[in-house]
């Protein structure tokens, strides 16, 4: 499913009108049926329905409800803001279609006070205000609107986007509908993976209005979700006749005397995935601590590491800022022809080396969370989070590598320019270590898969699906560590390997 800014749903809805043919109007009845089919199970015949209207074509989807409303005898008053006459294209059409059918309206301008008090009886609210066509905040009448169906009491169902949100995210601060339910047309926006805009969305759902797929080919959508059906055809099949060597053979340089955690966690998430044999490069000192959670995994000491052995090299977690690690960095970047995996302390001295990405032949995959990005891109944590997917995907481009934005929905962002978005997990994960996990998990599938796109994609939609289970069934959001992140693999991979198709 792809992930549509603004401008582009706009390219789409255009391609769909003028080159296919498929009218605006058709586009709007489409749409106004599909949220009235996905809302139905919501409404009791005893509901007193709101449908409040803005003047562009969100208003003309409203319309379409409203319609679908009254021809099932919903107790239903439409809301109008602005003037009839203002109402224009296919909006003016559907809302002719309304009054022919038998419909009402009224005004909010010429009965202020009778809205002020109806929007707190009603029991559901439908916001048809505004949509992918908002600019900036919302000027009055529409902002006093919002605040008003903010302050009911009624479940509101926004159409499209909550309104007042922008489609495309980033920062804002105005007020915008706090919906409780969100039906977005035919794709989601970025508004939906981004803060603050994320949080005003309620329950999504994903409303199929008949945009024909070339629609998308042609105006190359490059951001897409990664979804469960695509895990389950791409997770690897195991060979009857395979061996330990064909699954990958791979050296994790992490750890320090301050974190053998780190790189107990990294190895464990690596031998829970699948890995066919893993060395790991510790201090000496801390061998028997992480052996004794690793006890799978073989050992090299930092001095004695022979890079070639290897199909794979994942280097970072816990292993110091020290200058005398940096140069293991420097080391496992100029080895330019073993794909490598970059996380945490590793980020911190790539650095000084960023250039060498460049010039590497194998593929380098980094792990950042927003703090980390902000480093090594030389912006703040705010400029981050206000444009993941525009510095993920700018970083990736740039230095031809694969960037795994770390955070609620996490951005993996291809050398080519391609963006996938996972929208597994919980904060549950929002701990110490559960990122040295997800480092483990990824190396492991890094050998395994077809691809390395979908090795990277499947490992951050599992490691957010262990999160879910775990939550679902034993633990709270609170009380769940990394190391039950690595206990709980297991019964995840038997699940999606129940259910897998390949
Ligand atoms: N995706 C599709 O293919 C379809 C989408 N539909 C719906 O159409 C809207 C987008 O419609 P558009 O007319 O472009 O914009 P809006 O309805 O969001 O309204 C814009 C309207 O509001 C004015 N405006 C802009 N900014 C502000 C502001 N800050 N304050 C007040 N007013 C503002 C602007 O001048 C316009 O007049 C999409 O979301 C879907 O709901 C189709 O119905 C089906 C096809
Ligand atoms: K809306």
């Amino acid at each position: 499913m792809h992930i549509v800014s603004r401008e582009e749903m706009q390219a789409i809805d255009h391609y769909a009108i003028e080159t296919i043919g498929l009218q605006g109007a058709i586009l709007m009845e489409n749409a106004g049926r599909a949220i009235f089919q996905k809302l139905l199970p919501l409404l009791k015949k005893e509901d007193r329905i709101g449908v409040i209207i803005g003047k562009g074509n969100n208003g003309g989807d409203g319309f379409v409800i409203a319609r679908c409303l009254m021809e099932k005898s919903f107790q239903t008053d439409v809301w109008v803001v602005p003037a009839k006459k203002e109402l224009t294209g296919d909006a003016q059409s559907h809302m002719g279609i309304y009054f022919r059918a038998g419909g009402t309206v009224r005004f909010i301008q010429d009965e202020h006070n009778t809205f002020l008090k109806k929007v707190n009886e009603y029991t559901v609210v439908i916001d048809a205000l505004l949509g992918t066509g908002v600019h900036g905040e919302p000027r009055s009448p529409y902002l006093g609107v919002i605040q008003s169906v903010n302050q009911s009491q009624a479940m509101v169902a926004a159409v499209d986007l909550p309104s007042g949100v922008p489609a495309n995210g980033g920062q804002f601060t105005h007020e915008a509908v706090q919906a409780d339910h969100t039906y977005t047309l035919q794709c989601p926006k970025l508004a939906m993976y981004t803060k603050p805009a994320a949080a005003y969305f309620g329950t999504s759902h994903i409303v199929d209005i008949g945009i024909p797929n070339i629609a998308f080919r042609e105006q190359e959508v490059l951001r897409r979700l990664w979804t469960r059906e695509d895990v389950l055809t791409s997770l690897p099949k195991r060979e009857a006749f395979s061996h330990k060597g064909a699954h990958g053979k791979g050296l994790l340089i992490a750890g320090s005397t301050e974190m053998p955690g780190a790189a107990a966690l990294a190895a464990k998430g690596a031998l829970r995935s699948g890995i066919g044999l893993l060395t790991i490069s510790t201090p000496e000192e801390i061998w028997t601590a992480v052996s004794t959670h690793a006890v799978e995994a073989t050992y090299v000491s930092r001095d004695d590491i022979q890079f070639d052995h290897y199909d794979g090299i994942a280097l970072g977690p816990g292993l110091g800022r020290e200058k005398s690690t940096a140069h293991l960095v420097k080391k496992a970047l100029s080895h330019d022809d073993i794909p490598l995996l970059i996380d945490a302390d590793g980020l911190f001295h790539l650095k000084s080396y960023i250039k060498l990405l460049k010039k590497r032949q194998a593929p380098v995959v980094i792990t950042p969370h927003p703090g980390e990005m902000a480093r090594l891109t030389g912006l703040t944590i705010k400029e981050i989070e206000n444009n993941r997917f525009q510095t993920a995907k700018a970083f990736a481009v740039n230095h031809g590598i694969y960037v795994v934005l770390k955070g609620k929905y996490t951005v993996i962002s291809t050398p080519d320019g391609n963006q996938f978005v996972n929208d597994t997990g919980n904060a549950a994960l929002a701990k110490g270590g559960t990122g040295d996990v997800l480092t483990g998990m990824i190396f492991a599938f890094m050998f395994q898969h077809q691809s390395l796109l979908s090795a990277i994609c499947n490992a951050v939609h599992l490691h957010g699906m262990v999160a879910e289970h775990l939550t679902l069934h034993s633990h709270s959001k609170l009380d769940v560590l990394a190391s039950d992140v690595t206990q709980a693999i297991p019964v995840v991979l038997h699940n999606f390997y129940r259910d897998t198709v390949c």
